[in-house]
């Protein structure tokens, strides 16, 4: 079955995701494809959920963030939406306080991620907001740009405050932070749906298949092992492979134990817990401008060096 695209709407509070979200549903519904949304609110009270038609499935995440706090319900409400609904694509809403990657994390469980495929993050910037972030806290600001830096696309919205010049100088600013994503200027977050789709109109070639998430800027790969893999050759992999690689996830069994294991890798740290249920082989990468076809290549050659 095809995978369910996914897109994460991202920026800084009063940025303009609902706005854009409410853009993107009208869109949507005239393709009548089958959408789903996920909200996530800070406070205890959805404030956002009116702007999502009735007919559109929609949870939401309130009191916390889904890149922190509640991680674990968001992949919850993730599961429960692939099994209840035949979706096309599935918006997430974040907060705007939430770290694009650690989102995107959330979402990539080894238990469906190959239901999904990561479409895009999307990062809108409140042009006024970015003129005065100087008067931010310094950890506002670093996630200010880290919602920059890790963004497939970046709306610079709210451009009918700025004149000419100004718009001028925020997109330099901007590009010079990300140059990979794809910059556009909004008023009121209103932009085409087919701008979104990176990678359906690549996607269309089958032959550019493989190239597919090329085009991402943070890039995740899935991959489920057939048999068990050596301890030892698979920790090697790991000191060997690109630092752009942040955190790996999911499950392993070895050869040298019947276990199963849960593996987290974070930052260079792995760990391994055993796993008391039995799980598929899988594990989630995610990093930024990986190689896909050559770790793909290299995970595929640590089972063919696996005897049994
Ligand atoms: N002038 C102007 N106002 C805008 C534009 N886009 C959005 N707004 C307004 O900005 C306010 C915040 O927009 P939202 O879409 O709610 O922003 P948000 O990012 O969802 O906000 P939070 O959920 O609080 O983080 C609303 O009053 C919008 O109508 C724009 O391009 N220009």
């Amino acid at each position: 079955m095809k995978p369910v695209e996914l897109y994460i709407l991202s920026g800084f509070l009063g940025a303009g995701k609902t706005t854009l979200l409410q853009n993107i549903l009208s869109q949507e519904k005239i393709l009548k494809r089958k959408i789903a949304v996920i909200m996530n609110e800070l406070g205890e009270i959805s404030i956002d959920s009116n702007a999502v038609p009735q007919e559109t499935p929609l949870k939401e995440l309130l009191n916390g963030c889904v890149c922190c706090t509640i991680q674990g319900q968001l992949e919850v409400q993730l599961d429960n939406m692939l099994k209840e609904y035949e979706l096309d694509a599935i918006y997430i809403e974040t907060t705007g306080v939430a770290h694009p990657i650690e989102v995107l994390d959330a979402c990539m469980s080894p238990l469906f991620a190959e239901k999904l495929s990561v479409q895009a993050i999307v990062t809108l910037i409140d042009a006024n907001r970015w003129q005065d972030r100087s008067s931010l806290s310094i950890q506002l600001r670093k996630l200010l740009l880290e919602q920059v830096q890790h963004a497939d696309i970046l709306l610079l919205n709210k451009v009918d405050r700025l004149s000419e010049a100004e718009k001028a100088t925020l997109v330099s600013e901007i590009q010079a932070l990300n140059k990979n994503g794809k910059l556009l200027m909004t008023e009121f977050a209103n932009i085409p749906l087919s701008q979104l789709q990176i990678n359906n109109r690549i996607a269309k070639k089958q032959h550019e298949q493989a190239h597919v998430h090329d085009t991402l800027h943070m890039r995740t790969i899935v991959h489920t092992f057939s048999k068990r893999i050596d301890v030892e050759r698979f920790e090697q992999f790991l000191k060997d492979m690109p630092d752009t690689i942040y955190r790996i996830k999911g499950y392993i069994s070895f050869t040298h134990s019947q276990d199963n294991f849960l593996f987290q890798y974070s930052y260079g740290m792995p760990l391994y817990l055993k796993e008391q249920m039995k799980m598929k082989n899988t594990l989630v990468f995610i990093g930024e401008n990986l190689d896909h076809q050559k770790l793909r290549a290299e995970l595929e050659s640590l089972e063919e060096q696996t005897t049994n």
